[in-house]
């Protein structure tokens, strides 16, 4: 059976500033990748790095610049209005008191979907359908009833908005960082169930994070973006257990904790950001420390080293131009 989502050389540019001073970034730069039934895919990296603009691109949130989006083999652009889409794939996103509105009752959600969706034939079927949901995740409709979102914790709302989206019995969910807003007492909880529901029920999930942590619990595979790249990607294990790319070795040495205070980053940060996406070369090259001088001037091709995809010159047939990799074995 072929892959259920392949994104294949997605690319998304974005004009920025003003008339004067406008650039353009690449905010996603030719990305591939797949998801396989029942396997959970994150992308990891820092923020600002293009999960997200990948992200919506898949839900038909944003037109990408090129590339296509495969599901089970079909272009999406050919059905992405067509309820077979909204069936199949679902979102979760970071901030449940965001996702519903504080003066309607959390169940007429529920509701509401199975109507707009005529997922069910009769009321009792309704009632039965959401509680069969919500008891997925560790709630219940008797448990949900009359309450609106202030009455529930983070945690709790978060796994209603799961059970929310797996009415429909979607094959994919799209998780934007859905447990940074989550009391860290609580994420693991909420992580453990995605894991649950891909095991359970064969769904896949498109976990999208800045936590290493949690994507090295329940990922299948992972690939780490930087500046619009897939820089590196394969096996969770392989790539988290023993990373190749100098980039993910810094990311797993600083482990950046979500902060739901830091939802702006600052405008220094936007703009070195701003000068990270606009090098020629790999992007990483000014905070790598294994920099060579290809680096700044070419960017790197894919490699497969050791059951993994790398993006960089170490591993690249050019690693020897390095001035560290001279007179030494590739690696
Ligand atoms: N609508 C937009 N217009 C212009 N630039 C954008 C837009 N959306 C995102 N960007 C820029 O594209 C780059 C990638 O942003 P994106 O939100 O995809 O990254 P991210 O890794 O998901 O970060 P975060 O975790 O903070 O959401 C950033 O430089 C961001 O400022």
């Amino acid at each position: 059976m072929g892959p259920l989502l392949e994104v294949k050389g997605l690319s998304k540019v974005f004009t920025l500033g003003s008339f004067l001073s406008r650039v353009r970034i690449k905010a996603v730069d030719e990305v591939t990748f797949s998801i396989q039934s029942a396997e959970i895919f994150t992308l990891a990296g820092e923020s600002g790095c293009g999960k997200t603009t990948t992200a919506r691109m898949i839900l038909g949130f944003e037109t990408p610049t090129s590339g296509k989006i495969l599901f089970r083999g079909e272009d999406v652009e050919g059905f992405r209005n067509r309820r077979k889409w909204f069936l199949q794939v679902q979102a979760v996103f970071q901030n449940p008191f965001e996702t519903f509105n504080p003066l309607r009752r959390v169940e007429s959600y529920f509701f509401e979907t199975v109507h707009n969706f005529d997922l069910a034939a009769t009321p009792p079927e309704a009632y039965s359908l959401i509680d069969e949901k919500l008891k997925a995740v560790g709630l219940s409709l008797q448990e949900i009833s009359g309450k609106y979102p202030s009455e529930f914790s983070g945690g709790q709302l978060q796994r209603a908005s799961i059970a929310r989206a797996l009415l429909a019995n979607p094959s994919l969910l799209i998780a934007d960082e859905p447990v940074s807003m989550v009391d860290a007492s609580l994420r693991m909880s909420i992580v453990n169930l995605f894991r649950k529901l891909c095991d359970n029920f064969g769904v896949s999930v498109l976990y999208i994070t800045h936590d290493l942590a949690t994507a090295y619990y329940i990922s299948d595979r992972i690939g780490i973006m930087f500046r619009g790249n897939l820089v590196e990607m394969g096996p969770t294990e392989k790539v988290l257990g023993d990373p190749k790319h100098p980039y993910t070795k810094l990311l797993l040495n600083s482990i950046p904790q979500p902060d739901p205070r830091m939802r702006y980053r600052t405008t220094i940060q936007l703009l070195e950001e701003q000068e990270e996406y606009l090098l020629e070369g790999c992007k990483f090259a000014n905070r790598c420390p294994e920099k060579g001088k290809l680096c700044s001037e070419e960017m790197p091709a894919e490699t497969f080293v050791d059951g993994r995809m790398v993006r960089c010159h170490l591993y690249g047939p050019d690693g020897d131009n390095l001035p560290e990799r001279q007179g030494i074995k590739r690696r």
